[in-house]
């Protein structure tokens, strides 16, 4: 449990934030000013609000009101930074000693678990000046685990990656996000990777969280495009394996009743999984089409429909009692006579979801790559 509610400013921003988490990878989304390496550094002990409070799992870090502040030491926050920040002089195997060495207790994580965690068994001898970004990454996210930390944040920890590279890292994330057990913070501007690790989504906007909860809400809310972003918006629907087509190199997916087929997914028969459908790839019809390549046709009542100026809306639509987002021009809506509460048919091309957008779960809220 994460509970933050403090007031402070680094220099011309006042930061205003509160927000609570249940536990599990709380995301604080914002974009490039937003005040988010301020907001962790805040929590972390290196700056120092002017106001309020920070608990972690029923922890005090912080209560201006009842004096408490407690070292960066004491807080016991692993900080994960955009650059891995290793010892350049020590191998990998030395920087991840130190670590457990620096902040050794009863209880501390066992260093075999985590190297298996991360794949640092063969990293072991090298030194970072020979690892490659992704690697260093994994080593730090790996030497933040072992000083035994209360809370893992990381700071954009894939930004200085190159796409390649944060594809080999995203899918280690994802097991970390399941198996630390510990709360995590992670700080991005990629609404792909906060959709695929959140449990909770925090927005952060201009010095300010306008809205935090549960992750498939937040994206379903349309008052938050500026925020958001919203080339990229989207919502998530969440399903299991029904059936592998191997022929077709497709995977159906069961919604709660409808399938939905996508490309080529490594899952099982009967895992959960979590997909992302940009609101942009969603298309409505009146009647289920015929004569068409979309293969995804899914009946859906329109819950609600923006009512913002510009050449597009936003729709959000109930299907088996998920929420899908769709993006049509304000146009269509006229023509077509959309309105709250009409039934329709909503469109998805299957090519739409590519490994990005997807995330395969085990148990409640875990989350195993594909
Ligand atoms: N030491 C400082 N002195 C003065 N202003 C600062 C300082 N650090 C940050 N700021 C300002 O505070 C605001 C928030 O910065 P912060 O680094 O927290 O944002 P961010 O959301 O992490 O951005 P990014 O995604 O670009 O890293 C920015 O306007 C920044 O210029």
């Amino acid at each position: 449990m994460l509970d933050v509610d403090i007031t402070g400013r680094v220099g011309a921003m006042e930061l205003q934030a509160a927000f609570k988490s249940s536990g599990g990878v709380t995301s604080l989304f914002g974009q490039s000013g937003a005040g988010k390496t301020s907001l962790t550094n805040m929590i972390a002990g290196l700056l120092t609000p002017l106001r309020g409070r920070i608990s972690v799992n029923g922890t005090t870090l912080f209560d201006a009101g009842k004096g408490i502040n407690l070292s960066v030491q004491k807080r016991r926050v692993g900080h994960v930074f955009q650059d891995a920040r290793l010892f350049p002089h020590l191998s990998v195997k030395a920087n991840l000693t130190y670590a457990r060495w620096a902040g050794r207790r009863p209880g501390t994580r066992d260093m075999d678990e985590v190297v298996d965690l991360l794949g640092l068994g063969n990293l072991l001898e090298r030194m970072p000046g020979t690892l490659s970004g992704g690697e260093k990454q994994r080593v730090a996210i790996g030497r933040a685990l072992l000083s035994d930390p209360r809370l893992l944040i990381m700071d954009e920890p894939l930004a200085n990656l190159d796409q390649a590279r944060r594809n080999d890292i995203l899918p280690y994330l994802d097991r970390l996000c399941v198996e630390a057990g510990i709360p995590i913070l992670y700080v991005s501007h990629s609404i792909e990777e906060v959709a695929r690790l959140s449990n909770t989504l925090v927005i952060l906007s201009e010095g300010t969280t306008p809205a935090f909860g549960p992750v498939a809400d937040m994206l379903a809310r349309t008052d938050l495009g500026k925020a958001t972003g919203r080339h990229e918006a989207g919502g998530l629907l969440e399903g299991k394996v029904a059936r592998i087509n191997p022929d077709w190199g497709l995977t159906d997916v069961d919604i709660g009743g409808a399938v939905l087929q996508i490309p080529d997914m490594a899952a099982e028969v009967g895992d959960a999984v979590r997909l992302r459908i940009r609101a942009r790839d969603v298309a409505l019809a009146l009647y289920p089409p015929e004569g068409l390549s979309i293969r995804n046709a899914f009946e859906a009542t329109i819950s609600s429909i923006s009512s913002e100026t510009g050449p597009y809306a936003e729709i959000l639509c109930s299907v088996q009692g998920q929420t899908l987002r769709a993006r049509i021009t304000r146009a269509s809506v006229a023509d077509l006579d959309l309105y709250p509460g009409r039934n329709v048919t909503v469109l998805i091309k299957s090519v739409a979801i590519d490994r990005r957008q997807r995330t395969q779960m085990h148990g409640e809220g875990a989350k195993v790559p594909l």
